[in-house]
C-alpha cells in the first residue's frame, strides 16, 4: 500500500516526477493489474510498494509494516520472507540450475519448498526437463518461466510481476495467468502485476490505470473489452 507517494528522480530542471502523490491499496488475497502508457510510473509504483527502491516522500507498507522504519537488513528479510518477483530483467543467477535458481529465495532463508510445491509449478510451467540446464541453455520464454517459478515456489503474500507474459507465447501466457489466478483464489495469495495486454489484465480483479504518475481511475471486474477502452480513452 501507498500513501501519498511521491518518487522523484533527479535534481532543479531534470528533475522527473515519476509518482505524483499516489495513495494505493493493493488488497491482501486479490489480483490487481496496474496499467497505462509508457513512462506513466507503473514500474516506480511497484518498486517502491515492494521495497526496491525508496519513495522521496509519503510511506510504503506492506501488511503493516512500514517500509521506512526497517533497515536494510531487515528490509532484505522482509523482501525474501513475504514477496516474490518476478520483473523484466529476470536476475537469474547465470552459473546456477534452473531448479538452483528457483529454490534460491527459500535457500537463502534456509527453508526448503513445501511437499510437493515445487514439483507442481515446474510440472504447470512445463519446466521438468530443463531443470539442470543453466539459463544460457534455455530459450527467453523458458527463462522467464524459471523466474516465475522462483516467485511462485516459496508462497509469498505478495508477488509483484512486472509484465510477467511480456516474452511469452499466448498458450505459456494464459497458463500463467491461470497460475497467478488459482494463487490468488487457491493460497490466497496478492498479485501485483504490470501489463500493457487487456487481456491479461482482464484476468485480474482489478485494475489501476497510472497516468503521469498519479492514479488515473480504478476498474473493477475488468473484461478485456472495458480495458481497452479506458486505454483508448487515454489517447495512447
Ligand atoms: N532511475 C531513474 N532515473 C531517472 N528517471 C527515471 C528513473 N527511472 C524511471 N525514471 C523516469 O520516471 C518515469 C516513470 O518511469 P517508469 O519506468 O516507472 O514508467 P513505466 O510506466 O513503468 O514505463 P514502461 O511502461 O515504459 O515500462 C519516466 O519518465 C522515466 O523516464
Amino acid at each position: 500500500m501507498l500513501v501519498g507517494a511521491v518518487k522523484r528522480y533527479g535534481s532543479g530542471q531534470s528533475t522527473v516526477v515519476a509518482l505524483d502523490d499516489v495513495t494505493i491499496a493493493f488488497p491482501a488475497g486479490k489480483f490487481t493489474a496496474v496499467m497505462g502508457p509508457s513512462g506513466s510510473g507503473k514500474s516506480t509504483m511497484m518498486h517502491c510498494a515492494a521495497g526496491l527502491d525508496q519513495l522521496t516522500t509519503g510511506r510504503a507498507f506492506v501488511g503493516n509494516t512500514d517500509l521506512s522504519t526497517l533497515d536494510d537488513r531487515a528490509l532484505t528479510m522482509l523482501r525474501r520472507e513475504r514477496i516474490g518477483f518476478v520483473f523484466q530483467t529476470l536476475n537469474l543467477v547465470g552459473t546456477l540450475t534452473a531448479e538452483e535458481n528457483i529454490c534460491l529465495p527459500l535457500t537463502l532463508s534456509g527453508r526448503r519448498p513445501s511437499d510437493g510445491v515445487l514439483d507442481q509449478v515446474v510440472s504447470m510451467l512445463r519446466l521438468g526437463d530443463r531443470m539442470r540446464h543453466r539459463p544460457a541453455e534455455l530459450s527467453g520464454g523458458q527463462q522467464q518461466r524459471v523466474a516465475i517459478a522462483r516467485a511462485l515456489v516459496a508462497r509469498p503474500h505478495v508477488v509483484f510481476a512486472d509484465e510477467p507474459t511480456g516474452n511469452l507465447d499466448t498458450r505459456s501466457g494464459q497458463e500463467i495467468l491461470g497460475y497467478l489466478r488459482s494463487a490468488v483464489d487457491k493460497h490466497h495469495q496478492s498479485i501485483v502485476m504490470v501489463t500493457h495486454d487487456p487481456n491479461a489484465a482482464a484476468w485480474a480483479d482489478h485494475v489501476v490505470f497510472v497516468v503521469d504518475g498519479r492514479v488515473h481511475d480504478v476498474m473493477d471486474r475488468p473484461s478485456a473489452d472495458s480495458v481497452l477502452d479506458v486505454m483508448k480513452g487515454l489517447g495512447r
